[in-house]
């Protein structure tokens, strides 16, 4: 899967983009040192694209889906005006495994399949691509609000620790914890972010830094190792993470790496934020242990640009996914409100269940 060259800008906030009845994906790949977009013709080469890391972050894989289902409705109802119903399904059951872990996938689809089911005989692609448009529209309004409320939690300036990427580029634009960053940046409470670079995709350097560096938010790199000595150094206010899935008693799985950093945090008294829209929260998880988590292949650890960087036979492990108990957790921030100390009650009032 070839990038293909620029027509429009690069843009973290661009980074899903229907446009001409086409489907546009950042190749998030090959940033920060190329810019493309990959151009998406079918449901399956979406789903390719979300296997393969061209479009990542919990509510982007969501949205990407949602358009891979109109793709999916297209060739369905080109094929058979009639039996489109029955085509698409293979396409839907190939976008929901594409990956395991973030919820937003699960729930984008299971949104598109509700408005399948009560459509007639029109051809389909209108009102899902309407629908599809909306789940993107909607998690940007979710992300500004997560902003301000998450931005309302800090107090004074201060110094943030950030894992993964949880920007623009993962959700359908602003971004979940550096929305807030970019909402308490802009309120004068951010000093600095520092951004864990995040092994072995680096989300950090490659993309947070990216996206921060296009805000002129000051932005230094760890190497996942060194957050805890940042932490034990000072001057560090609070962690902002986003989310793949949030159970229904409050663990949260995140980008592995983030249960270090809480438990880190906890030890030097630093305050744990996830910033996650409610469509990462998934009430028939009772906890995190009921949360699949994604393992990828080996060879992502063992190889670091195609270089071999452990001897031959050495195996690696490498789950890309961990949960963080939700005693360690100080704040889940969503468009709905504020959940301080989570627990299963605090959850489901949030959820009105
Ligand atoms: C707003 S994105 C939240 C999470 O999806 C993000 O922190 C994360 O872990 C992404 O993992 P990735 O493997 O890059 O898809």
């Amino acid at each position: 899967m070839e990038a293909q060259p620029l027509t429009i800008r690069a843009n973290p906030d661009k980074a899903i983009v229907w446009e001409h009845d086409r489907l546009y994906l950042l190749d998030q790949r090959i940033l920060p040192t190329q810019e493309g977009y990959i151009e998406l013709q079918t449901a399956t080469a979406t789903a390719d694209a979300i296997r393969d890391m061209v479009v990542r972050g919990a509510p982007a894989i969501g949205i990407t889906a949602a358009f891979g289902v109109v793709l999916a409705a297209r060739s369905a109802f080109k094929a058979s005006t009639e039996n489109w119903r029955e085509l698409i399904q293979d396409e839907l059951d190939i976008l929901a495994a594409s990956r395991p872990t973030a919820v937003n996938l699960f729930w984008a689809l299971s949104r598109m399949k509700q408005l399948i089911a009560s459509m007639g005989e029109e051809n389909p692609e209108p009102r899902l691509l309407q629908e599809a448009m909306l789940i993107h529209q909607q998690d940007i309004a979710a992300n500004k609000a997560m902003g301000a409320l998450g931005a309302a939690l800090i107090e004074g300036n201060t110094s943030v620790i950030t894992h993964c990427n949880a920007g623009a580029l993962a959700t359908g634009g602003y971004g979940t914890a550096l929305g807030v960053i970019r909402s308490a940046h802009a309120a004068n409470k951010i000093e600095r972010v520092y951004a864990d670079e995040t092994r072995p995709w680096m989300q950090g350097s490659r993309l947070t830094a990216w996206e921060l560096a296009q805000d002129s938010i000051p932005v230094t790199l760890l190497t996942d190792g060194a957050a805890a000595s940042r932490m034990a150094r000072g001057g560090i206010g609070w962690i902002i993470v986003g989310s793949d899935r949030i159970a229904a008693n409050g663990d949260v799985a995140n980008k592995i790496g983030t249960y270090n950093l809480a438990v880190a945090a906890k030890f030097h008294g630093v305050k744990v934020m996830v910033a996650a829209p409610t469509s990462t929260i998934d009430m028939s998880a009772a906890s995190g242990a009921d949360i699949p988590i994604e393992f990828r292949d080996s060879a992502e650890v063992l190889k670091w640009h195609g270089r071999q960087i452990a001897a031959p036979g050495v195996d690696a492990w490498n789950p890309v996914f961990d949960v963080t108990p939700a005693a360690l957790v100080d704040a889940i921030v969503t468009e709905r409100g504020v959940v301080l100390s989570p627990n299963s009650k605090k959850m489901a009032e949030l959820m009105g269940v």
